[in-house]
């Protein structure tokens, strides 16, 4: 699923109204939708109370404070700024609502008040007001059930963040397209269940203003999924070099092995040094074991022309071996996680020239401290949200990245972005990112292209994560991974 940004949602609109359609009557049947979802999930409230802002945000809440009073309901309305500023919709829509408001200090939360927040959406652009945020902490105070329109006021749309203390909705309305702020954290956690209405934008309007920021969803890579045929032939379904650390350290590929071989890699092989074979043959059965101590054994190693991705970073050791490893993968389908991402924190220049020379083969797996080491500049602009972050560094290191985090984002140099929503908390345990890299290896090595590997990676660990459940550890992961011919 596409997602807009509040600016090309504007967009929609104007060209929704240059094309004829009736912005008013778009303003009816968004606030219709409103009333007609607190209808439903508050049946017995005794007293709705809708807040109304200064925008076309407040606009659909008079419109739902009508619908809700001529359904019986016992309705209250409150305002923020002056009423002889209303223009246009707004006023439109205030002059017809037969409830008279009230300003928004003279409104007491109560325990019971199902209240509509329609203070601010898409047009939120700066910090909320003192008077405003304080109402917000009383309605916390009293545990009102908040249904939000559009957005939970003060939550930006585009980047997700709260301008100021923001509305926790247990339910929110979003109309045509969901915005990045809807998944994005904090805002997600702010949005309870989104419900997003057809309000009746064309799809051919729509599609015109859309940018290239997905729902990372199975439609946006199914298509690459590698096939499950009985006559795919194991070398068909690629080999996975995972690289371990030494002796005591080769837990984490371990696991990332695993995973990659539950992934559907047709052969995996740790790539161990010496120290290490003797304890890592006493956990492997399925996975094949090689020692590579050196950059020239790995030289040699890699004229071996069927090995088609490799792992490198968990458990290995910060250090110059792992830059030179880096270094002579360029140009190979390659995920660089945890301590290979570190070990370019002195110089990420030189991770960036060598992948510079190369199609894009690479999916870096930063976590946020990794991705401070990495793009340091990057991580502190305060004037960029996580997506944005995402896409300035994938476009800095020619690599995919994968911003990890309960929200995690993917981004291709080209543009392209996904935002992931279904890890379920409990999978931020230790060894899950190991579990993770193993994932996305095992696809590149099944020849999917970076970007839809990295996305795919990232929603079936979701997957398997949800499987698993709640009390899972990393071990668990492989075995909760969907089978692909049911992932629809
Ligand atoms: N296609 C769709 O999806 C449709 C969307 N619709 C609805 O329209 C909504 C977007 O409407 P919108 O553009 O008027 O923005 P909205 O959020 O009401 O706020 C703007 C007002 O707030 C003000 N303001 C901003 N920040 C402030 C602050 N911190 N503190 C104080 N004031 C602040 C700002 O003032 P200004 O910045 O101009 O000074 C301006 O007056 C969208 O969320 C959806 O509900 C439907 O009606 C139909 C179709
Ligand atoms: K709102």
């Amino acid at each position: 699923m596409q997602l807009l940004t509040p600016e090309q949602m504007g967009q929609a609109d104007q060209m929704a109204a240059a094309s004829g359609i009736d912005s008013h009557r778009l303003m009816m049947k968004a606030g219709e939708a409103v009333s007609a979802a607190v209808l439903r999930r508050f049946p017995a409230a005794v007293r709705m109370v809708v807040l109304c802002g200064p925008g076309n945000n407040g606009g659909d809440g008079y419109i739902a404070a009508k619908a809700l009073f001529e359904a019986g309901c016992n309705v209250s309305i409150y305002h923020f700024g002056d009423l002889a500023n209303l223009k246009g919709d707004v006023a439109q829509a205030f002059n017809a609502c037969p409830v008279k408001p009230q300003p928004l200090a003279a409104y007491a939360p109560k325990a019971n008040d199902v209240v509509v927040d329609a203070l601010f959406g898409a047009g939120l652009t700066r910090s909320l007001d003192p008077a405003v945020q304080s109402l917000i902490l009383n309605l916390r105070k009293a545990g009102s059930n908040v249904v939000a329109v559009d957005l939970p006021s003060g939550i930006s749309g585009g980047t997700g963040a709260a301008l100021g203390t923001a509305v926790t909705a247990s339910h929110t309305i979003t109309f045509m397209r969901p915005k990045p702020g809807h998944f994005l954290l904090p805002g997600r956690e702010h949005c309870g269940t989104l419900e997003t209405f057809d309000i009746g934008i064309p799809q051919r309007i729509l599609t015109s203003v859309a940018g290239n920021t997905y729902l990372n969803e199975p439609s946006l890579w199914k298509a690459h999924l590698p096939a499950t045929s009985i006559q795919s032939h194991k070398f068909k379904r690629g080999h996975l070099t995972v690289f371990s650390g030494g002796h005591g350290t080769t837990g984490a590929a371990r696991l990332s092995a695993t995973a990659g071989l539950k992934a559907g890699a047709g052969l995996v092989t740790l790539a161990t040094p010496s120290n290490a074979c003797t304890e890592a043959t006493a956990h492997l059965t399925a996975i094949m074991l090689r020692e590579i101590n050196n950059v020239r054994e790995l030289s040699h190693w890699l004229e071996d022309k069927r090995l088609s991705a490799f792992v490198l970073g968990p458990g290995f050791g910060i250090g110059e071996k792992a830059r030179d490893y880096t270094n002579l993968l360029a140009g190979n389908p390659v995920v660089l996680d945890a301590d290979g991402i570190t070990s370019f924190a002195e110089s990420p220049d030189r991770l960036f020239y060598s992948l510079s020379k190369h199609p894009t083969t690479f999916v870096l797996t930063p976590h946020e401290g990794e991705f401070a080491r990495l793009f340091p500049d990057i991580h502190s602009d305060k004037s960029l949200g996580k997506l944005e972050k995402a896409r300035a560094a994938a476009s800095r290191s020619n690599a995919v990245v994968l911003y990890k985090g309960a929200d995690t984002v993917i981004t291709a140099p080209d543009g392209r972005a996904a935002i992931n929503a279904n890890a379920p908390p409990w999978l931020a345990t230790a060894g899950s990112g190991d579990v993770l890299s193993g994932i996305i290896g095992s696809l590149l090595a099944q020849e999917m292209p970076p970007f839809e590997a990295a996305c795919a990676g990232a929603w079936l660990h979701g997957a398997a994560g949800q499987n698993a459940g709640e009390g899972l550890s990393a071990e668990d992961l492989p075995n909760g991974l969907p089978k692909y011919s049911q992932i629809s």
